[in-house]
């Protein structure tokens, strides 16, 4: 761990809500109880351990176990801190529990070295500081100021009961002097802290509409990409994926002994359908040729709207005599179609050419033999499908 924010991050990521098990360390219902926990794990229960141990006579190295403490209490109470930073996002009432319990702690701890061990005040208080400091850190300046000011009225208090009951001697000027510099320097790390979480969450928030606005880009992108690819009207792919995707097809066939067949097909009399039953039918008719041909494809086939009412379909692993048989089979499928218009049933039929897909030969001069023999059929009668075998 190599700074303060890993440390945060992964005490945050301990604390942090299984959402497996989302009752677990989940203190939404019960945020009070959580809160006299948190507050015994953190205060009441190691002060008093180290109270207990330091009365029954546990000082064998003199004051450096005392310290050591301490500094064990610290590290609990910045764990507990933590757990609330990650609380404090759930439930506002819980913070509000614990700045209570809080201060219970402060008058219990005070007191209680106070009046047992006079000469260990100090370190109290240097402790204090360090955990005002983290509040002031993870909280806001609320929370350290409340902090801050209970820690100095508990001092305050136990000297005064130090002083009137158990006859204690209170130097007043570094007592003062003491207490002094306590609050200058905890209400100066409050501030500080607070600032330091305010830019904290600042960047958090850059951080973050950043990555939706980042999220949102890329999503506009493979929508465009997506649109670049894509027939509006058919949902096919459209020219130029088709291309790309023959080209690959293609080069497939280089490293493959299988062969490949390209077909374009023209849909018969089109200009009819539309000067007799308007755009919008010929729209509907191709949108159904479109579906027809792509529900009887095969996965890796590749069908694309070759431009108007002209598409091409490329079969990979199949040679041309099996194509024409394929062909064929749509022709008629197409032939069967009955498309609704206005008052009338339109049937309609579609002519095609079949070329050879070869590995290093032009693609543009395969698709040229395509297309002538497309308009072969189209020559000797239409309803057909030509190819040179
Ligand atoms: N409704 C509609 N019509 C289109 C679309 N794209 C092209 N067309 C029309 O398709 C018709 C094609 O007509 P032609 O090229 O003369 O061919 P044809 O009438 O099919 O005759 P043959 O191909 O010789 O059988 C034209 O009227 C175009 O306007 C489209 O997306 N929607």
């Amino acid at each position: 761990m190599s700074s303060m924010g890993d440390f945060i991050r992964w005490t945050e990521q301990f604390a942090a809500v299984d959402p497996e098990r989302p009752h677990t360390r989940d203190v939404r219902r019960h945020p009070a109880l959580a809160s006299v926990l948190m507050a015994f794990i953190g205060y009441h229960v190691p002060y008093s351990l180290a109270a207990i141990a330091m009365i029954m006579g546990f000082k064998p190295f003199g004051v450096a176990p005392l310290a050591y403490l301490y500094l064990f209490i610290v590290i609990i109470n910045i764990l507990a801190y933590t757990l609330i930073l990650r609380v404090r996002r759930i439930s506002q009432r819980f913070i509000y529990w614990q700045t209570v319990f809080q201060l219970a702690a402060w008058l219990v701890m005070f007191t209680l070295y106070t009046l047992l061990m006079a000469e260990h005040r100090a370190v109290a208080l240097v402790c204090a500081l360090m955990t005002c400091a983290f509040v002031a850190l993870i909280g806001n300046w609320k929370e350290g100021l409340i902090l801050c000011v209970s820690a100095s009225l508990s001092y305050l208090l136990a000297i005064a009961v130090a002083y009137t009951w158990f006859d204690q001697p209170i130097d007043v000027v570094s007592e003062t002097l003491f207490l002094g510099a306590f609050i200058f320097v905890s209400l100066y790390l409050t501030m500080m802290g607070s600032t330091m979480r305010l830019s904290r969450d600042k960047a958090r928030q850059t951080k973050l509409s950043l990555q939706k606005t980042q999220a949102e880009l890329s999503e506009v992108m493979s929508q465009l990409e997506r649109r670049a690819r894509t027939d509006e009207l058919t949902g096919l792919h459209n020219r130029r994926h088709g291309r790309e995707v023959l080209g690959a097809l293609q080069l497939a066939l280089e490293t493959q002994s299988s062969a490949a067949t390209v077909m374009l097909l023209d849909i018969d009399n089109f200009k009819a359908i539309n000067d007799n039953y308007g755009h919008d039918t010929g729209d509907a008719v191709l949108k159904t040729v479109a579906k027809t041909l792509a529900t009887l494809k095969r996965d890796d086939d590749l069908l694309a709207r070759w431009g108007g009412e002209e598409f091409l379909i490329a079969w990979p692993r199949t040679a041309l005599p099996a194509a024409a048989i394929i062909a064929d089979r749509l022709r008629q499928a197409v032939e069967e179609l009955a498309i609704d218009a206005d008052s009338a049933r339109i049937h309609i039929t579609f002519s095609a050419g079949l070329a050879e897909l070869k590995p290093g030969a032009s693609l543009n001069d395969i698709i040229k033999k395509a297309d002538d023999r497309l308009y072969e059929a189209k020559r000797t009668g239409r309803n057909r499908v030509c190819y040179q075998s």
